[in-house]
C-alpha cells in the first residue's frame, strides 16, 4: 500500500539514530551573509544559527509526535479501542453536510485572502508516479512525500513543504531561485505580466489547469494559482502591486538598477503581506483575546532566534484548512452596479475564462460584496462532491481528503491537541454536534480526527474559529512572527525607518485593491460588510502607501576640485556643479560654478576679498558668485577671467 520505506530513498525506522554512514543528508546548511538585506528566495539564512530553519523544501515542523498505524509509516487506521477508524468519505458524507449558513458581517474575501496566506506558507509534496503523473488513487494512494527530517536523523515518516515556510511573498515570487528568474522581466525591477496587465502565461499542465483557448492559463510564485478565479484575481493584485512599487521606487531613484528595484520592491510587499495578515486578516479569524494572547498583535521587536518558524503538520493538515468551511457554492462577480456572474464553483475549478472576460476589478469587488460561509461543520457540495470534477458525477471530496492527509502525517487526533491547548473537557460543540461526532467515531473521542473536531467547535469570542483551532493557528503564526528576522516590525541593523514603517502601515486590502485594479469604490475595512461605520467610499479617501521615505537623496554634485598653477603668490581651484538636479529628496547645488583661491605657496595675511574658508583658502566674493549662479562656464571664458581678476586683485 503507497509508498514502501523502499521507495522513500532514507530508511524509516522506529528509534531515532544518526544516519547510517553513507547516506547522504539532503539538507546542508549554505553560508549566509549575516548583513544581507533582503531575505533569500527561498528562505535560507533566515535563521542565521539554523539557516535551514524555514527553507522551501524542508520538512513541516510537528508540535506533537506522530501516530502511524505500524509505528512509522502507515496512515493512522486503528481505533484506540481496536478495529478500523471510520472511512474519511463516510464521515464526509455522515457529518459534514452541505448546508449554507451565512457568517454575519464578513465578506468572502476573507475566504480568498485566506487560502492566498495558506498558498504562501504551505504547500505539501505529493508521492508522484512515473514521468510526474499523480498516482492512481485506487491502486496507490495519494500519499505525501516522504523526507528525512532536517538534522536526516532516521526516523519515522516525515512530510515536505515545497515553498517557503515564511510569510514572505513567495506565492507572488516563487521558492527557489529558478522560479525567480522565470517570473522577472529583468528591467526596471518588474515582474513579467501578459496583454491587459494580467499574469505571465504558462502552458496548462492538466492536473494545476484546464485551458480552454482562447483563455491562456497563468504563471506565478504558487503552482496553484489557476485553481480558482478569484484565487488568481488576488495573485495579479499582488504582481501589479509589486510592478507599481517598482515603478515608484524608480521615479524616486533614478539610480537604482534593476536588481535593487526588484529586491526594495519586494521588500516593501513582503510587509504588506505580513501587515495585512497580522493586523486585518488575523484578528478576524481569531478575535480580540486570541490576538493578545498569541502577541500577535502589532509590536516593535520580537524576533526570537530559537523560535522555529516552521509549518507544523496539524496548521497544514487541519487548522489552517478551516477556510474550506468558508467556501461559497458560487463564484460572484459585480461590476459595480449588480452581479454579473455567480456561477457554480465546480464550473470555475482551474478555470481562468472569468479573469479574462470579467476582470480582475470585477472579480475583486464580487468579493468584497457578498458574504462568506460560517466555519462549521459544513462544507459547500462544491467541495465535498465535485472538487474538481471533470466528468459529472466523479468530482472528488475534500473534507475526506483532509481527513485522510492529517492521517496521513501521522497527526494524533483532536483530543490530543485539545490537552496540548489546554482546553477543558472533550468537546467545544453544540450539544447536537457533539452527540453527532460521538456517535460517528462509535463513542470514542479519542479517536475524532482533529479536522472535523476542530472545524466544527462553537467559535471563540470575536473570531470565526473555535478554541482548538484558534489555538494552532496563534501558534503558529506566533512563531511565524517572533521567528521570522525579517518580520516587517522587527527592529535591528535591517529595519524599516519608523517613516517608512508608518507608510507601510496604513496598507489595507482596501488600499490594494484601489491601487491595482479599477475597482473605484470600497468600503475601508474590506474583510467586513459595507455597513454605518464602514461605507463604501471611493478610492481616493483610502490612505495609501506613500513612498517618499524609500527616496534616498542625490544632492546636487559637483565635479572634484580642479587646481591651477600658482601664478604669483596664488593658485585657483574651480568646480562645477554637474548634477543640477537632485531627486525628490535630495538638496540643490547650492551654486553652479564655485571657484576658490589660496595663497601659493605659503598662508599669507593678505587673503583675497571676502574670504570665508578656512586658513590657507580664499573664497571669491559674494558679487562673483552672484555673477557665477545659475550658469555653466568654459574654464579660460571672459567671465571667469573677469571673476578670478575681481577676486585676486580687488
Ligand atoms: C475554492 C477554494 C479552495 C479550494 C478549491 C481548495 C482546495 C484544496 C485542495 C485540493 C487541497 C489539497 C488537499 C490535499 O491533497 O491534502 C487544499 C489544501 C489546503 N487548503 Fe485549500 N482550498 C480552497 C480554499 C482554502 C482556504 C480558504 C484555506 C484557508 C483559509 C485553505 C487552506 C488549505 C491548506 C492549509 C491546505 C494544505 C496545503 C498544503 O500543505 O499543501 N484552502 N485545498
Ligand atoms: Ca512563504
Amino acid at each position: 500500500m503507497g509508498i514502501r520505506p523502499a521507495d522513500a530513498g532514507f530508511q524509516i525506522t522506529a528509534a531515532r539514530v544518526p544516519p547510517p554512514v553513507g547516506l547522504v543528508c539532503p539538507f546542508i546548511p549554505p553560508i549566509c551573509d549575516p548583513a544581507a538585506k533582503f531575505r533569500t528566495i527561498d528562505g535560507s539564512c533566515n535563521n542565521l544559527a539554523n539557516p535551514l530553519w524555514g527553507r522551501s523544501h524542508t520538512p513541516f515542523e510537528r508540535l506533537l509526535d506522530p501516530i502511524y498505524d505500524d509505528g512509522l509509516n502507515e496512515p493512522r487506521a486503528a481505533r484506540v479501542s481496536g478495529g478500523p477508524l471510520p472511512n474519511p468519505r463516510l464521515i464526509s458524507r455522515e457529518f459534514h453536510d452541505s448546508m449554507s449558513n451565512p457568517l454575519a458581517g464578513s465578506t468572502r474575501l476573507l475566504m480568498e485572502i485566506g487560502q492566498f496566506i495558506s498558498h504562501d506558507t504551505e504547500f505539501q509534496a505529493l508521492s508522484k508516479g512515473f514521468d510526474d503523473a499523480n498516482l492512481d488513487c485506487c491502486v496507490d494512494p495519494n500519499k505525501a512525500l516522504p523526507t528525512p527530517p532536517l538534522d536526516c536523523a532516521v526516523g519515522v515518516r516525515q512530510q515536505l513543504n515545497q515553498i517557503t515556510h515564511y510569510l514572505d511573498g513567495s506565492a507572488i515570487y516563487g521558492s527557489s531561485d529558478d522560479e525567480t528568474h522565470d517570473l522577472r522581466h529583468h528591467t526596471g525591477g518588474l515582474l513579467r505580466t501578459s496583454p491587459n496587465d494580467l499574469l505571465p502565461h504558462t502552458a496548462a499542465t492538466g492536473t494545476d489547469c484546464i485551458e480552454s483557448p482562447p483563455f491562456t492559463c497563468f504563471k506565478a510564485g504558487d503552482a496553484r494559482v489557476n485553481e480558482q478565479p478569484a484565487l488568481i484575481s488576488m495573485h495579479t493584485v499582488w504582481m501589479r502591486e509589486h510592478n507599481r512599487l517598482a515603478r515608484g521606487l524608480a521615479l524616486l531613484n533614478p539610480f537604482w538598477d534593476n536588481d535593487r528595484l526588484f529586491q526594495e520592491a519586494r521588500r516593501i510587499l513582503g510587509a504588506e503581506l505580513q501587515h495585512i495578515t497580522y493586523s486585518e486578516f488575523l484578528p478576524e479569524v481569531l478575535g480580540s483575546n486570541v490576538m493578545a494572547s498569541f502577541g500577535l498583535n502589532p509590536l516593535l521587536d520580537g524576533y526570537d532566534p530559537s523560535v522555529q518558524p516552521m509549518v507544523r503538520s496539524a496548521f497544514a493538515t487541519a487548522a489552517y484548512r478551516f477556510g474550506h468551511s468558508l467556501i461559497r457554492q458560487r463564484v460572484f462577480v459585480h461590476d459595480g452596479f449588480a452581479a454579473v456572474s455567480d456561477r457554480l464553483l465546480k464550473d470555475e475549478f482551474l478555470k481562468p475564462e472569468l479573469v479574462y472576460t470579467r476582470g480582475v476589478g470585477n472579480i475583486c469587488r464580487g468579493a468584497t460584496r457578498s458574504h462568506v460561509e460560517s466555519v462549521d461543520k459544513s462544507l459547500t457540495d462544491q467541495i465535498t462532491n465535485r472538487l474538481f470534477e471533470r466528468i459529472p458525477g466523479f468530482g472528488g471530496d475534500l473534507a475526506a481528503i483532509n481527513i485522510q492527509r492529517g492521517r496521513d502525517y501521522g497527526i494524533p487526533g483532536y483530543q490530543a491537541y485539545r490537552r496540548l491547548c489546554g482546553l477543558a473537557g472533550a468537546f467545544s460543540h453544540t450539544p447536537p454536534v457533539q452527540a453527532h461526532l460521538a456517535s460517528i467515531y462509535n463513542m470514542s473521542p479519542e479517536d475524532i480526527d482533529l479536522f472535523p473536531g476542530g472545524v466544527s467547535e462553537i467559535p471563540v469570542l470575536g473570531g470565526k474559529v473555535g478554541p482548538t483551532f484558534a489555538c494552532l493557528i496563534g501558534r503558529q503564526f506566533q512563531s511565524l512572527k517572533i521567528g521570522d528576522r525579517f518580520y516587517y516590525e522587527n527592529s535591528g541593523f535591517n529595519a524599516f525607518s519608523l517613516d517608512q514603517l508608518h507608510e507601510i502601515k496604513k496598507v489595507t486590502l482596501a488600499s490594494l485593491f484601489c491601487a491595482n485594479t479599477d475597482i473605484g469604490k470600497i468600503q475601508p475595512e474590506a474583510l467586513k460588510h459595507i455597513q454605518p461605520g464602514n461605507p463604501l467610499v471611493k478610492c481616493n479617501s483610502i490612505p495609501h502607501l506613500d513612498l517618499l521615505p524609500w527616496c534616498e537623496p542625490i544632492h546636487g554634485g559637483y565635479s572634484a576640485w580642479q587646481w591651477t598653477i600658482c601664478f604669483g603668490a596664488w593658485r585657483i581651484r574651480y568646480r562645477i556643479c554637474n548634477n543640477p538636479l537632485p531627486n525628490a529628496c535630495g538638496e540643490p547645488c547650492p551654486l553652479q560654478f564655485e571657484i576658490q583661491i589660496e595663497i601659493c605657496p605659503f598662508r599669507s595675511p593678505e587673503f583675497g576679498r571676502g574670504y570665508a574658508g578656512p586658513p590657507g583658502v580664499a573664497r571669491i566674493s559674494a558679487e562673483v558668485f552672484r555673477l557665477s549662479k545659475g550658469k555653466k562656464y568654459a574654464i579660460g571664458s571672459h567671465t571667469i577671467h573677469k571673476a578670478i581678476k575681481n577676486a585676486l586683485f580687488y
